[in-house]
């Protein structure tokens, strides 16, 4: 099946969002439930992200025991998950908030449980609505990569897009307060 993932030629002209986190800063959470980096997500992979430069984000992630797949090494939903979250902070340096719509992982070598996972991640281009974004993990080099990923995301009007499910956060409260605000 052909990948739709595709890089246009015609790609428009992006800036760094004058209010996104400075070069090197940790990023805002963007739900502290989230899955992916929220600390109040007991499960969750808490992965911490800082900006980089230009159009990129780095992260690292702790490959603890709760994310076993094979024996003694990471599953691969777990770490598809976090390529999902540190790409995605990338639509954050531009200023909209994005949802995933197309998401691949490329697995090169196996990650131990016990070892420290290290992202960096990469706009490749916007088109419209459409953001492209490139990842690597690695275990220290990023010269040998164990793992890459690559994505599309759409930006969105987050008060439209979440508006029939909000109810449904156990933060519901908090964010309805958040998207009352102009
Ligand atoms: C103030 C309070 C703040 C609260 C903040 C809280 C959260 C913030 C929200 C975002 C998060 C911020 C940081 C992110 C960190 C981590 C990332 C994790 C993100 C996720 O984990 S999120 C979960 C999974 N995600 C979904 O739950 C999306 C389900 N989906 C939809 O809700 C619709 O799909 C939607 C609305 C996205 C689009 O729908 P739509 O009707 O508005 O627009 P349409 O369909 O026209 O698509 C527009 C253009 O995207 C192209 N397009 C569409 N799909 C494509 C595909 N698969 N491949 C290639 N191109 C595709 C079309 O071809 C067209 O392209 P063109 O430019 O050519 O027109």
């Amino acid at each position: 099946m052909k990948s739709s993932f595709v890089v246009p030629a015609d790609l428009d002209a992006v800036q760094r969002h004058p209010k996104a986190a400075k070069v090197g800063e940790r990023m805002r959470m963007h739900n502290p439930l989230c899955y992916g980096c929220g600390e109040e997500s007991a499960e969750g992979l808490h992965l911490q992200m800082f900006a980089g430069e230009d159009f990129e984000v780095t992260a690292t992630m702790d490959v603890a025991a709760r994310f076993e797949g094979g024996p003694g090494v990471i599953h691969g939903g777990v770490l598809s998950t976090a390529f999902d979250d540190v790409m995605g902070m990338i639509p954050l340096l531009i200023g909209p908030s994005a949802v995933t719509v197309h998401l691949e992982v490329d697995y090169q070598r196996p990650i131990p449980i016990g070892s420290q996972l290290q992202f960096t991640a990469k706009l490749l281009g916007r088109q419209r609505r459409k953001i492209y974004a490139e990842g690597i993990a690695h275990l220290g080099d990023p010269d040998e990569p164990v793992a890459t990923g690559h994505a599309i995301f759409v930006t969105i009007d987050v008060r439209e897009h979440f508006a029939d499910h909000l109810a449904n956060s156990r933060l519901a409260d908090e964010y309805k307060a958040r998207m009352s605000r102009p």
